[in-house]
């Protein structure tokens, strides 16, 4: 599928618009869809719960699909409130009718945040039909114990036990999710037939206004999955964006006190973000990098230098290029603190900066003139190499472009491949290690924190990005890679 996906919630209303199709076409046309919407049902409900339920016949609900599936093109379907079997039963009917079936994520609702029934009991029973016709499906731990016919679980561990046996009864994709959960945590997992394929940890957010929360997650999995077309990836999208609106919830004060209010569905689009990309997301470049992330890792240098085999004169002529390198990816961070949109992240790069030659630098002296007086001056002679200057040239073009975002994206690798390599090295003894200091230094927590923070900021400015410019962060990150593989290769190809 090219272009934006259109994508159609079957579902009930909700005319306080935080759950039901309102919540779905929110969430659709903040992901990046196109919404449509046929009704099941229309509730009367506010913030405070639902007061009454009217059903159209099926016929008018198959009348609505049918029309609907003979003019527009459907890439994705989230089904959502059915209310009673017969409605169900025409969904999976035309499902069944149609000449090629789009992707279906189904959220089985049964229960609303404010704790009114939105289907028959009788009706769950014939959920199952529907369920083996969808893709994924997204029940909350209340219908989860009910769909497998057993109680609420009261732990996660429980719970994976319980969505494992339902996708496994229907062959189908089941997201857990802990919004139910008791406690600070609020983890979700995306579990097949074979067990979990994506897992999430996060804290919950201290709010009561999470109505229409199931609602809106599942649209936005119908949409993200229909531009990506990768659950796990479309899950993690749809999950953080959940959770931002969520975070944003409060401001909006919907409702009296006592009941549950909306999310901030536009919370993201109103900051400037465009909808959510895995192409925009600096964990999606990382993923990308992992073929050179294992060849780095064979490096006969890194390998020396974790065992601490290396011949000091090798390791004196990588210190000695690197600090070539850190003398100019300092200014080059001071550039980045220049062109920062705001002073919190210009203060970052400029710490960032200053810390390069305070610690890095000085722990490269030390090692290259033991004991000798760090005076500022440079204890080495080198000129750079073929390896340092095209690294730095590239980093170099990137800051003469002038695009901020382009810069963070260059400069990241200098942080990300070091703090991980310092961080899987850091269970190494350093009893007697001669370069023990070195992997304390990219092993340190404070490190490990100043790298997140990089990536932080590069991922705020990539999600705002237009697709061409977050094409071009996402080049100069690679190449940079490419740079810090050759740049640790180097000085095991020539003899110091
Ligand atoms: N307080 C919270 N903090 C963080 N995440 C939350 C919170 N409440 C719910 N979520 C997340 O929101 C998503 C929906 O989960 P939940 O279990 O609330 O679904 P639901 O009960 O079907 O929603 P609803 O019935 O309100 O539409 C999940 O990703 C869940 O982890
Ligand atoms: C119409 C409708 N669908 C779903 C839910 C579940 O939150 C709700 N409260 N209302």
């Amino acid at each position: 599928m090219s272009g934006i996906p259109h994508v159609l919630a079957v579902a009930g209303s909700d005319p306080s618009g935080g759950a039901g199709v309102q919540a779905d076409i929110k969430s659709i046309m903040a992901c990046g869809g196109y919404g449509m919407a046929a009704l099941t049902a229309l509730t009367a409900q506010s913030t405070q719960g639902v007061s009454a339920v009217h059903a159209p016949p099926t016929g008018f609900l198959r009348q609505q699909l049918d029309t609907l599936a003979s003019d527009v093109r459907i890439d994705a379907v989230k089904i959502g409130m059915l209310g009673t079997a017969a409605a169900i039963d025409t969904v999976s009917a035309w499902l069944d009718a149609l000449p090629e079936r789009p992707p279906v994520v189904l959220d089985p609702v049964m229960v609303a945040t404010s704790g009114d029934r939105l289907l028959d009991p009788e009706a769950e029973r014939a959920l199952h039909g529907l369920i083996a016709r969808a893709d994924v499906v997204t029940p909350n731990l209340p219908e989860l114990a009910a769909l497998v016919d057993e109680p609420v679980a009261r732990d996660w561990g429980v719970a994976l036990r319980q969505v494992r046996g339902l996708a496994a009864r229907h062959d189908v994709l089941v997201l857990a999710k802990g919004g139910h959960l008791d406690g600070p945590r609020c983890p979700d997992a995306l579990v097949g037939p074979d067990g979990p394929i994506a897992t999430f940890d996060d804290e919950r957010i201290p709010t009561t206004s999470t109505h229409g929360t199931g609602c809106s997650l599942s649209s936005a999995l119908a949409t993200l999955y229909a531009r990506e077309r990768d659950w796990p990836w479309a899950t993690r999208l749809a999950r953080a964006w959940v959770r931002r609106a969520i975070e944003a919830a409060d401001a909006l004060d919907v409702g009296r006190p006592g009941g549950h209010g909306p999310l901030h569905h536009a919370h993201a689009l109103w900051s400037g973000e465009r909808p959510p990309r895995r192409s925009a997301e600096p964990d999606a470049w990382w993923e990308d990098i992992a073929a050179l992330r294992r060849e780095l890792d064979e490096v006969w240098f890194v390998r020396q230098l974790a065992d601490g085999s290396l011949d000091p004169a090798r390791f004196a002529a990588y210190l000695e290029q690197d600090a070539l390198y850190l003398g100019a990816y300092a200014r080059l961070l001071e550039r980045a603190s220049e062109l920062a949109p705001d002073s919190a992240e210009s203060a970052f790069w400029a710490e960032a900066a200053r810390r390069c030659v305070t610690e890095e630098l000085a722990l490269h002296r030390s090692y290259l003139a033991p004991g000798g007086a760090d005076d500022g001056s440079s204890p080495h002679a080198a000129a750079p190499s073929a390896e340092t200057a095209a690294y730095l040239a590239h980093l170099e073009r990137a800051a003469q472009a002038g695009d901020h975002a382009v810069l963070v994206a260059a400069l990241l690798p200098c942080f990300w491949l070091y703090q991980d390599l310092g961080a899987r090295l850091a269970s190494v003894s350093r009893e007697g290690h001669p370069y023990a200091e070195w992997l304390d230094a990219y092993g340190d927590p404070g490190f490990a924190s100043a790298t997140a923070e990089a990536i932080a900021w590069t991922r705020r400015a990539a999600r705002a990005a237009s697709d061409d410019r977050v094409a071009r962060m996402r080049a100069a990150f690679e190449t940079s890679c490419r740079h810090e593989l050759a740049f640790f290769a180097q000085t095991g190809a020539t003899t110091p």
